[in-house]
């Protein structure tokens, strides 16, 4: 038997439907638990404990849900839980050390985030439905979006790591391609579904008298999470349209808020959009009534002839399917998931977002259609043909097997590794950026200096810091930022060949490099040595004749400096005891030697052209 631990940080499968932060999430978490259950899954599900109330485990329809210390147990708006997902994924990380879990399924980017970081440490495969997308969002709703920044980069690395992303519709599989560069065999289609236990038509007068809307008015239906993204007031305004329109008495019914009767101060939606009632002058046909329970909503459904959602964009949009298999035809925006549930003519109409005139007329056309009657039975047919919860986790499922089968169990994984040598090479330049910037500053103005007053620069050094100094000399004897310039005068005592191999064979390798400074220096020239332990003989030997020919010696080291630390007048020591993690930060230091001379060089030149000096001819037509 297989076990899954699905995460979903802000949204429990206990969270009451309709409030600002507990929508689809919730109800997909919730099913697709209890349907693997069914087939025979043991599951967990990992929630933020949100309320002191709540026992750190319970059962539920066969499925266990964990409520995870996180942050205070209180409710926290989703926007505000980066901060405390660290506990989080340390809580689920101890509890996935004790209890073996075959994969992981995360839910929204921070349960990605977490599921990622055990995958990192304990090797467990993850599949994500991310429900949302932060760049998405942030494109349709741009300050408004109260999610940090951090979120991109977030989501940029569980793309990449995920074993397998669960994609809700054709338009999510799109925006992960081009928005998240996103493998595409590593993304399959899943869409959300509906429970048809919880969702049937009822006949319309039947449901209507049930919920006592005793009129036989045109009634249409707007039910959801009651934020400005959904678009609600678009819904308002072409009601008010169709109204003036057609002369027809009707009722739009609002279901949705934070409260069990609709209330402003607890949902300010409500007022907003109440407002945009009162502006038509339509408040009496614009009915709140609040949140409902789940067991109501298909009386709502199906007391509707219409249901309305129009919101600017949908990432997958639970409510169309929900209305459609109570029979109810849908008009919704042409967006994300909408265009993908509702058939244009076929179960409704699709109208674009932020469109009340073409609202008004797909009413006009329904309410005209002599055939609604097939249309709600067509509605039905694709609902329960396409979108049931037993469909789509029975797709779940193949893919978690897919994924399991392919899995190559791996305890310390590469991607462990990787991990830990970013975290090193990170580490490795904060730390230098602590305590290297004034020995940086001082190599810089002692090349500057020695080739402002005519002098050349000898550099050296062994194996990677060989090739660190002739790509240091090609820098500067060629161009670096500063088109258009003279060419800075540095040898790298490492490129002749002929002259190492002879020297080496014949005399020893310890003299290869002091025997080049004795030929080649001259008064005022620097010797740049670059080594990681400071204990080459041959760079030894070369900083001794340097010092004896009073040359200006400048040394990039690493560990605790070795004996080159006291032949060097300035010496830049990488604070790290890793010859690669050293190295990685002494060619970072010599392009900003390579920038500052620049810098210092023009500037220098710009100065003296100012003061009429004689120019250095540091402007070339290169
Ligand atoms: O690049 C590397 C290691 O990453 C090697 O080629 C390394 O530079 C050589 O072992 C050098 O001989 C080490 O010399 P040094 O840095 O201790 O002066
Ligand atoms: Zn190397």
């Amino acid at each position: 038997m297989k076990r899954i631990a699905l995460i979903s940080e802000h949204a429990s499968p206990l969270g009451t439907f309709g409030g600002a932060d507990s929508g689809g999430q919730n109800v997909y978490v919730g099913q697709v638990a209890k349907h693997l259950a069914v087939l025979g899954y043991e599951v967990d599900i990992f929630t933020r404990r949100d309320c002191p109330k709540l026992p750190e485990i319970i059962s539920w329809n066969g499925v266990r849900i964990i409520h995870v210390p996180a942050g205070a147990s209180k409710y926290i708006c989703k926007e505000e839980l980066l901060p405390c997902m660290e506990e989080f994924t340390a809580y689920v990380l101890n509890f996935c050390q004790s209890t073996h879990y075959d994969l992981i399924h995360a839910n929204f980017w921070m349960s990605a985030m977490v599921a990622a970081e055990v995958k990192r440490s304990l090797g467990i495969p993850f599949v994500v439905t991310f429900h949302a997308l932060g760049r998405v969002r942030r494109f349709y709703q741009g300050k408004a979006d109260g999610f940090p920044d951090a979120r991109f980069a977030i989501e940029d690395r569980i793309v990449a790591e995920a074993d397998f992303i669960i994609a809700e519709c054709p338009q999510d599989q799109e925006d992960l391609l081009c928005l998240y560069h996103a493998n595409p065999e590593k993304i399959a289609i899943i869409p959300c579904g509906f429970d048809p236990s919880e969702f049937y038509p009822i006949e319309k007068t039947h449901a209507r008298a049930f919920l006592g809307l005793n009129s036989t008015e045109p009634l249409i239906l707007q039910l959801g999470r009651l934020v400005p993204r959904k678009g609600v007031d678009t819904a308002i305004c072409g009601f008010a349209k169709w109204l003036q329109q057609n002369r027809v008495s009707a009722q739009l019914l609002i279901v949705g808020g934070e409260s069990e009767t609709p209330d402003a101060s607890l949902t300010p939606e409500i007022g907003r959009l109440r407002a945009i009632a009162r502006r038509h002058s339509i408040e009496d046909q614009v009915r709140f009534v609040g949140r409902k329970c789940r067991d109501l909503l298909k009386y709502y459904y199906s007391a509707a002839d219409v249901f309305i959602t129009t919101p600017i964009y949908e990432p997958f949009g639970i409510t169309p399917i929900e209305a459609m298999a109570c029979g109810t035809p849908v008009i919704g925006s042409r967006v994300g998931g909408v265009k993908f549930t509702v058939k244009d003519e076929e179960t409704g109409y699709l109208v674009p977002a932020k469109n009340p005139q073409a609202i008004a007329d797909k009413l006009t056309t329904l309410y005209a259609n002599p055939h609604r009657d097939l249309m709600s039975q067509q509605a039905i047919h694709r609902a329960q043909e396409y979108f049931t919860w037993q469909q789509v986790t029975h797709d779940i499922a193949a893919l978690y097997t897919k994924i399991i089968q392919n899995h190559k169990p791996v305890t310390n994984s590469t991607l462990v590794e990787i991990d830990s040598s970013f975290a090193a090479a990170i580490d490795a330049f904060t730390r230098s950026r602590q305590q290297l910037i004034p020995a940086i500053s001082q190599a810089a103005q002692a090349i500057f200096e020695c080739v402002n007053a005519g002098g050349k620069v000898l550099v050296c050094g062994n194996g990677g810091s060989a090739a660190d100094a002739q790509h240091f000399a090609a820098e500067l004897v060629g161009r670096f930022r500063v088109p258009h310039r003279a060419g800075v005068p540095i040898l790298a005592l490492t490129a002749d060949t002929a002259f190492l191999t002879a020297w080496a064979n014949d005399v020893g390798f310890e003299y290869v490099f002091s025997r080049q400074v004795e030929t080649f220096a001259k008064p005022g020239d620097l010797l740049l040595g670059i080594s990681t332990s400071g204990r080459s003989p041959n760079m030894i030997a070369a900083f001794k004749t340097a010092r004896s020919q009073q040359l200006r010696r400048v040394a990039l080291l690493g560990n605790d400096g070795g004996e080159l630390l006291n032949l060097a007048d300035i010496a830049v020591v990488v604070p790290a005891f890793d010859t690669q993690r050293i190295q990685e930060v002494q060619i970072f230091v010599l392009h900003l030697l390579c920038e500052l001379v620049e810098q210092f060089l023009l500037q220098s030149t710009q100065d003296l052209r100012l003061c009429g000096g004689k120019e250095m001819s540091f402007n070339e037509p290169y």
